[in-house]
C-alpha cells in the first residue's frame, strides 16, 4: 500500500530544531542591550533571542540576497536602472502579544549584517485616523480595527520607500495622548531594510493592500487566553508607568485597585482588542511567511515556516 503523504506548505518546527539553523552564528547582543529592547513585561532573555531570533535573522539574510537578484531580473527585463529596492518586512500579531519587542530585537540583529546595515521600523498606529476623526465616524470604541486606519496613506508609505524615494515620512502616534501628535514625522531615508508592524498589516484588500508589497511577513502568535492575561497584567503594570503622567489619557486609572483595573482592562480586552484579534488578526495568520508561537510563560517554543 503507497504511503500518503500529508502535502503543507507550512514546515512547523520545535524550538530545539529550529535553534540548529542559527548555523554557529555568534550572538550579537548583550544583556543591557536586550534590556533596552525589552517591551513591559516581556521577558524574553539572551538564550531565546540566539536559538529564535539568530536563526531567523540568517534566513531573512539570505533571503534578502535572493530578492535582490530577483529584482535585478525585472530591471534588465525592463531595461530600465532602478535603484536598489528595500526588502520590507511585516509584522503582525494581537494587542499586547510582544510584536514591538519582536520588531526591534529584530532591527537591532538585522542591523548587524554588512550587507543590510541600514534598517527602520515604521508602526501603524501612526496611520490611526486622528481622535477627532474616529470621533467623528464613530470608531473611538474600534480602535485598531482596520477602519480606524488610513489604510491608503499606509499604502502610499510603504510604496514611496519600496519605490526608493529619497525621503518618505510617516505620521507619529503617541500612547500618551491617545492621538495622532499633530506635526510630527518619523523620517525614513532609503532603508536596506524596512519593519511595518502592526495589528492588521497581514490583511488582504480589495485592490492593493500593504501585505502585497511585503518581502517577508512574520505573525506572533498565542493562545487568546494567555494574550488576555497579558494584556490585563499590563494594564496593571501600566497603572505605574504611563499611566502615572498626568497627561496620559488613561491618567484617571492610575489610581485604580488591582480589582478595579483588573475590571477595566477585562473589559477593554473582550469588548474591543479580542474581537479584533478573532474577527480581523487571526484569519491574516495563514498569510504570514513565519509564525512564532509563543506559549503561557511568553517563550518563544514552536516556529511555522512558509516552504512553498
Ligand atoms: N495605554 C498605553 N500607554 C502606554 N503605552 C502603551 C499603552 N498600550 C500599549 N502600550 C505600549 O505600546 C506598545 C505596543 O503595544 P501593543 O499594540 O499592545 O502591541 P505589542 O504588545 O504586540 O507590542 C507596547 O510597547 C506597549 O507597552
Ligand atoms: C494603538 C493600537 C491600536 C495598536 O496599533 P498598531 O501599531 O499595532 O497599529 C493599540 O495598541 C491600542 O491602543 N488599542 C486600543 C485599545 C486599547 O487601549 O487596548
Amino acid at each position: 500500500m503507497t504511503r500518503v503523504r500529508e502535502l503543507s506548505p507550512y514546515v512547523e518546527l520545535h524550538r530545539e530544531q529550529w535553534r540548529e539553523l542559527r548555523n554557529a552564528m555568534p550572538l550579537p547582543l548583550t544583556e543591557d542591550e536586550l534590556v533596552a529592547l525589552r517591551g513591559l513585561g516581556e521577558p524574553v532573555d539572551l538564550a531565546e533571542v540566539a536559538d529564535v531570533y539568530l536563526p531567523l535573522s540568517r534566513l531573512i539574510n539570505l533571503q534578502v540576497a535572493a530578492r535582490q537578484r530577483l529584482h535585478e531580473t525585472t530591471t534588465t527585463f525592463l531595461g530600465e536602472e532602478r535603484p536598489k529596492v528595500p526588502f520590507v518586512i511585516g509584522i503582525a500579531g494581537s494587542v499586547a502579544v510582544g510584536k514591538s519587542t519582536t520588531s526591534r530585537i529584530l532591527r537591532a540583529l538585522l542591523a548587524r549584517w554588512p550587507d543590510h546595515p541600514s534598517v527602520d521600523l515604521v508602526t501603524t498606529d501612526g496611520f490611526l485616523h486622528p481622535k477627532a476623526e474616529l470621533v467623528r465616524r464613530g470608531l473611538m470604541h474600534r480602535k485598531g480595527f482596520p477602519e480606524s486606519y488610513d489604510r491608503r496613506a499606509l499604502l502610499r508609505f510603504v510604496t514611496e520607500v519600496k519605490s526608493g524615494e529619497p525621503v518618505a515620512s510617516a505620521p507619529v502616534y503617541s500612547h500618551v495622548a491617545y492621538d495622532i501628535v499633530p506635526g510630527e514625522r518619523q523620517v525614513v531615508r532609503q532603508p536596506d531594510i524596512l519593519l511595518v508592524e502592526g495589528l492588521n498589516v497581514l490583511q488582504p484588500g480589495p485592490s492593493l493592500a500593504v501585505s502585497d508589497l511585503f518581502d517577508f511577513s512574520i505573525y506572533v502568535d498565542a493562545h487568546t487566553d494567555h494574550i488576555a492575561r497579558w494584556y490585563v497584567d499590563r494594564f496593571l503594570a501600566l497603572r505605574g508607568t504611563a499611566f502615572a503622567d498626568p497627561e496620559s489619557h488613561f491618567h484617571h486609572f492610575s489610581q485604580l485597585s488591582d480589582e478595579e483595573a483588573r475590571a477595566e482592562a477585562h473589559h477593554l480586552w473582550k469588548t474591543i482588542n479580542e474581537p479584533n484579534l478573532v474577527d480581523n488578526i487571526l484569519p491574516t495568520r495563514p498569510r504570514a511567511t513565519l509564525v512564532l508561537r509563543k506559549d503561557a510563560d511568553h517563550a518563544i517554543n514552536r516556529v511555522r515556516l512558509r516552504k512553498l
